[in-house]
């Protein structure tokens, strides 16, 4: 069934509650009119007696971070296995159903989704996996969850999600850490080892070993249709309402504690203030702005951003004082301190702490002792209701002081100046001394005493300390991945720059990578190349200093992730294949010694703010003399991407072409390459190219575009090719492919006769050179 076809399941009409109800199932398009962005769901209608349509929801979905294209399917394979997939062939959604006898799937009149084996056993329900919505009817089941909308007119998951636990259900923001905010009943009970939550006789009862719990039950109105956690975090009941001539859809918040709006962390976006259900920034205007002027709602933003370095005293931060200010947060166990603090200690906390940006103090009768909460994501705040006898609150909310950063900024031009001229002066000195104008001495290691056998002082970057890179990375505090050598932190720098610190596990276990890294990328600066900015060596202690790269590596970006679900398009692609070919092209072929780099693999690109691509990990890259063209050692490589020459250990450039074909190949179709094909990324190749049909491995799929961006897609496929031809002779040099991804070359004299591994025989050179003389036109 593909996503043209209406829906493939529809049950019959239902009447319940002087409404119309009709389930379905099928492909489901988003946006009106349809925006040819398809997901296929579980759905139903609401229609009012006389037939006109009041509401539509999604109850269940198989790809809801993913939207599909026209032409996307859903197939029972002759195995049995319930496959969808996109237009372009990819994996969205299956059941493996080829074991358990799959018979039927059916649509129940309930809106449940059912997959049926042959003896009316029940495979699979959608009732089991929720999208942001429970219907009335429904049995929740422990660790079930349901999960928000990133917003009312996108479907993937948002901000906030509730699951239902032993000991109740409660509701979190999916920020890092995420947060409880709100949990029933409100004092987690060990001994209550619920199973399931559901609505019966207008009241939601919560079970436990098979028997409803008596306290635990609230009154659901009479035509609630079904309950929706919003994009904002807040749980409502939908429901009918007949005003006078015709009915209406009305909503109404759930049990949260009073009810109010402002309860939820989402109500008025981050750092905005809500009172009563309205929404402001906090303070009078100077330190913070509407994110969004037109949508009261949106959320608000430092006027200055924040700027914080652990390694400074004076960072210009003071505190914007908001007085009976609560934070969603107020559970005990959420408390920064383990029992009261005064007011200053709670504020002096956050001003210590980098990632702080508000303190909020809970307190009672006593003013100046209370609970302190110290906050790194600021959602909404809510002024608090008069009502409110137990407890008071101040919020301190950290802002950026203008004079400082003035400040700061004059002093950092005044050193630059007073050290430039410094530095002119002394190297004038230095010439006419007749010293070297490079320091070329070696660094004593300060605390083993013992040398360092590597020049560490001879390229550019600097030596940091062990302090300074833990002050940096607030304690080592923020992972932002990990590697077979190392773990890799976040950090800023006294000079506000971000890095990123490469600690090495232990000394020893990784050295010579460390070392091979120091010195390839100390002496090396290209706009394609991460940069290293320093490295720490002191005892035991092995790290990295690098440019800090926000959009991180490329396989987040060019695979389908559920935690990354913005996939590159095409122009991106092609962007970042020819900035990694220039910095290959840099490394092969412009610096001082021949770098190759040995383990080109999008793991290894690094993205900047701006999707620039910079090759990174040279920890197992060797340098080698321009007169060397062989060299044989043992060296560390990733399966997959390793050129066949290796396994008879001749290391040459080469070696790092064919790693960049297999990648280049892998970013144009948005696919591993071991996922490519059954019988191998190269037979495909050759298939393809023998039916002329290369357009087939382009991700996404361009057949809206205009031909010449359809040409662009083959000649980067075929380029690719070039690269992972048997005979690494026959690849072409980094600086010839650059010049091809360019457009400066239009023909390609050396092309695969034979492609690796390929089963399907040799390749037909002649249709290959027909096929480019097509594309590059007449000469
Ligand atoms: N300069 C940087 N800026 C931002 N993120 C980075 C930076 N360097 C590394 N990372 C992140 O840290 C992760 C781990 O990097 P690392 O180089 O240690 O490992 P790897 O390349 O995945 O594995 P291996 O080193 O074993 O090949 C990367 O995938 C990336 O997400």
């Amino acid at each position: 069934i593909t996503s043209a076809a209406a829906p493939i399941l529809l049950s019959s009409n239902i009447s319940y509650n002087d409404v119309n109800l009709q389930f379905g199932c099928g492909f489901f398009c988003y946006g009106s009119p349809c925006d040819t962005s398809y997901l296929f769901a579980a759905f139903f209608v609401v229609y009012t007696t006389d037939g006109m349509l009041l509401d539509m929801q999604m109850v269940w979905c198989a790809n809801r971070d993913q939207v599909l294209q026209e032409n996307a399917a859903l197939k029972l394979t002759s195995t049995g296995e319930l496959v969808l997939r996109n237009s372009d062939g990819t994996l969205a959604w299956s059941k493996n159903t080829s074991t358990q006898a799959f018979q039927r799937m059916a649509i129940h009149e309930s809106g449940n989704l059912v997959l049926y084996n042959t003896s009316g056993g029940i495979i699979w329900q959608s009732f089991d996996y929720t999208t942001d919505i429970i219907l009335p009817w429904q049995k929740f089941k422990v660790g079930q969850n349901i999960t928000a909308n990133i917003s009312p007119k996108d479907t993937r998951k948002g901000c906030f999600y509730g699951i239902l636990l032993h000991d109740g259900f409660v509701m979190y923001t999916a920020s890092a850490p995420s947060k409880i905010y709100y949990r029933y009943p409100e004092t987690p009970q060990v001994d209550l080892e619920l199973t399931h939550s559901q609505i019966d006789n207008q009241s939601l009862n919560m079970y436990s070993r098979g028997r409803r719990i008596p306290p635990i039950h609230f009154t659901i109105p009479k035509g609630c249709l079904y309950f929706k956690l919003g994009s904002d975090g807040r749980l409502k009941f939908y429901m009918v309402q007949k005003n006078p001539g015709r009915s209406v859809l009305n909503y109404s918040p759930w049990f949260m504690k009073s009810v109010f709006q402002c309860d939820s962390p989402g109500a008025c976006g981050d750092y905005g203030v809500c009172k009563n259900g309205q929404c402001s920034c906090p303070g009078d205007g100077k330190a913070f702005k509407p994110t969004d002027a037109t949508e009261p709602n949106s959320g608000c933003a430092p006027r200055v951003p924040l700027v914080c370095s652990q390694t400074s005293r004076r960072q210009g931060h003071h505190f914007l004082e908001l007085e009976h200010v609560a934070y969603f947060t107020y559970l005990y166990e959420n408390a920064s301190t383990p029992g009261l603090v005064s007011r200053d200690e709670c504020k002096t906390l956050c001003l210590e702490n980098c990632s702080c940006k508000a303190a909020f103090f809970r307190y009672g009768t006593n003013f100046s002792s209370g609970y302190c909460y110290l906050e790194s994501n600021i959602y909404s705040m809510k002024t608090m209701s008069p009502e409110d006898k137990f407890y008071n609150s101040t919020a301190y909310i950290k802002i950026q002081s203008r004079s400082e950063r003035f400040k700061s900024l004059v002093v950092v031009i005044i050193c630059v100046s007073v050290g430039g001229a410094l530095a002119l002066f002394i190297l004038f000195w230095a010439r006419i001394k007749g010293y070297p104008n490079r320091r070329q001495q070696k660094v004593k290691d300060e605390d083993t005493g013992e040398d360092d056998h590597v020049d560490w002082s001879a390229g550019l970057p600097l030596r940091f300390s062990f302090q300074e890179l833990q002050d940096a990375t607030n304690g080592f505090s923020t992972k932002l991945g990990s590697g077979g050598f190392g773990s890799v932190y976040q950090g800023v720098l006294s000079d506000s720059s971000k890095i990123a610190v490469k600690r090495l596990h232990r000394a020893g276990h990784g050295e010579n990578g460390f070392r091979a890294e120091v010195e390839t990328l100390g002496k090396i600066d290209h706009l394609n190349l991460v940069r290293l900015k320093g490295f720490c060596v002191e005892k035991f202690h092995r790290m990295l200093v690098y440019e800090y790269l926000p959009n991180g590596s490329l396989d987040k970006w060019i695979f389908f992730n559920k935690s990354h679900p913005y996939l590159l398009d095409w122009k991106s692609r092609s962007r970042v294949v020819l900035d990694i070919a220039r910095g290959l092209a840099y490394l092969h072929e412009e610096c001082q010694d021949r770098i190759i780099h040995f383990d080109i693999k999008p793991q290894n690109i690094l993205l900047d703010q701006n999707f620039n691509a910079k090759v990174s990990d040279f920890g197992l890259a060797k340098l080698i003399n321009r007169e060397q063209s062989e060299v044989i050692t043992m060296i560390r490589r990733t399966p997959g991407y390793m050129a066949p020459e290796l396994l008879n250990m001749h290391i040459i450039e080469k070696a790092d072409i064919f790693s960049f074909g297999v990648m280049m190949i892998e970013i144009i179709s948005g696919k591993r390459s071991r996922e490519l094909s059954e019988n191998g990324l190269f037979s495909l190749l050759q298939v393809k190219a023998e039916e002329g049909r290369l357009l087939d491995l382009v991700y996404p799929r361009l057949e809206n575009e205009e031909t010449g961006i359809k040409e662009e897609a083959v000649k980067l496929i075929k380029v690719g090719m070039w690269c992972v031809q048997d005979n690494f002779t026959r690849r072409p040099a980094m600086s010839i492919v650059v010049k091809a991804l360019e457009g400066l070359i239009d023909t390609f004299n050396d092309v695969p006769c034979a492609l690796p591994g390929s089963t399907v025989g040799s390749y037909k050179q002649s249709l290959f050179s027909a096929e480019l003389s097509v594309l590059s036109g007449p000469r």
